[in-house]
């Protein structure tokens, strides 16, 4: 059961909040970024979930009962052998999560503990939580799924108010212009996991989601469009703009408008800070920016020199209610050509200059990609 959820806006403390209260109960742990919660001490999926339980000295035979349990339930166990820094960003999820439940702790606070996890993995986590035999606090910025499970819902600063729901009306879906990106059986392989054949067109003018479950491949496809993996089968693509889910390691610049201005000119950097409405972080430093904007931020580099293919993988995580309706209008807007004729007024060139470009992005949560996509690819469907 899950006793309070807990929201508040982006830059409002939260994650420390979390993080505190964690340290002072001494509940375990998990934080917004799953992937530091990997020990790197350890070489396969199965030995990491054993680590905290080594360090309890919890008898071996124990432990592996457990540990067997636990890759069933988290559907861990086709992964067993992997390394866990070689994990797609839910399987990534699951195995944190997944190890601290094995530590049997009495308590456990959890910061945005859905983002990543496709539907399957947040109703493991929802049945999880049901049975924990403890305290369950959960901290978000917006309204997920866990907040229906709640004893009590509250805002950060104590106040009686529901987390907003970021899902907004529908939007009529945009006529389909000429191919963008063309893939005639592609096939990725990516260390022991293998890819495809994948048939898929993303067209001019519209925001294509591109949907799977965790470990299906999104961000494999995703790297073999921009080059960054080898790929069999044919694949036409103009030069992408990329937001990778992990953004904090990609910002390389002391400032805001420096950082857009990588690879390109001021002058690019000024069109997209406005047109995205970034100006008031300017001359921040990118890892001083909340995680809402700082999303902003890396979408922003993405798009900056106007390509024709702008790729955004899982781009809500770190989102508050505001940064949902941010996001929604520069993908309509990008896909719109809006971003192009900014750059035509302000007199400089785009990357692409072959009409309305594309979006082609994911994301787990199903009613807002529905809502802000005129189409969805899913993989595992598409060969
Ligand atoms: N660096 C890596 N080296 C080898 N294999 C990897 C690496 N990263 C991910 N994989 C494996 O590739 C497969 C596809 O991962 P990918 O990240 O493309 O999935 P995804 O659909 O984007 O998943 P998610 O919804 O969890 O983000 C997974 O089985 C994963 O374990």
């Amino acid at each position: 059961m899950i006793d309070r959820f807990i929201w508040a806006a982006s830059g409002a403390g939260l994650s420390e909040h979390a993080w505190a209260a964690a340290e002072e109960s001494g509940a375990a742990w998990v934080g917004n970024d799953a992937a530091a919660h990997v020990s790197l001490l350890r070489s396969t999926v199965r030995e990491e979930l054993a680590f905290g339980m080594e360090q309890q000295g919890i008898a071996p035979e124990i432990m592996a009962a457990r540990i067997d349990a636990a890759m069933d339930t988290w559907g861990l166990r086709h992964i067993a052998e992997r390394e866990p820094s070689r994990l797609s960003t839910g399987q990534t999820r699951r195995l944190a999560v997944a190890a601290a439940l094995l530590r049997d702790p009495g308590s456990l606070v959890l910061d945005c503990p859905t983002d990543g996890l496709d539907a399957a993995a947040v109703e493991t986590l929802r049945a999880a939580l049901a049975e924990f035999d403890g305290t369950v606090t959960v901290y978000d910025r917006v309204r997920t799924v866990l907040a229906d499970d709640a004893d009590q819902e509250m805002r950060l600063d104590g106040t009686d108010e529901d987390a907003p729901d970021p899902v907004p009306s529908s939007f009529a879906d945009t006529a389909p212009g000429e191919s963008v990106l063309t893939m005639e059986n592609v096939g990725v392989t990516r260390g022991a996991f293998t890819l495809g054949p994948v048939n898929l067109n993303v067209f001019s003018g519209q925001v294509t989601h591109l949907g799977g479950a965790n470990g299906s491949g999104k961000t494999t496809l995703m790297l073999a469009v921009l080059g960054l993996l080898p790929h069999e089968g044919t694949l036409d693509t103009p030069v992408a703009g990329w937001a990778p889910t992990g953004m904090d390691a990609a910002f390389s610049r002391r400032t805001v408008l420096k950082e857009l201005a990588v690879g390109t000119d001021a002058a690019h950097a000024e069109a997209a800070l406005e047109w995205v409405g970034l100006e008031r972080w300017r001359d921040v430093h990118p890892l001083d920016v909340p995680s809402s904007p700082r999303r902003m931020l890396a979408v922003a580099a993405a798009l900056v020199r106007g390509p024709g293919l702008l790729i955004l993988d899982e781009p809500t995580v770190g989102l508050d209610a505001e940064g949902y309706a941010w996001l929604t209008r520069v993908m309509r807007g990008y896909a719109a050509g809006e971003y192009h004729a900014e750059l035509t007024s302000a007199g400089v060139a785009a990357l692409w200059n072959g009409g309305r470009p594309a979006v082609l992005w994911s994301c787990h949560n199903a009613a807002f990609a529905d809502a802000v996509s005129d189409r969805s690819a899913m993989l595992g469907s598409l060969a």
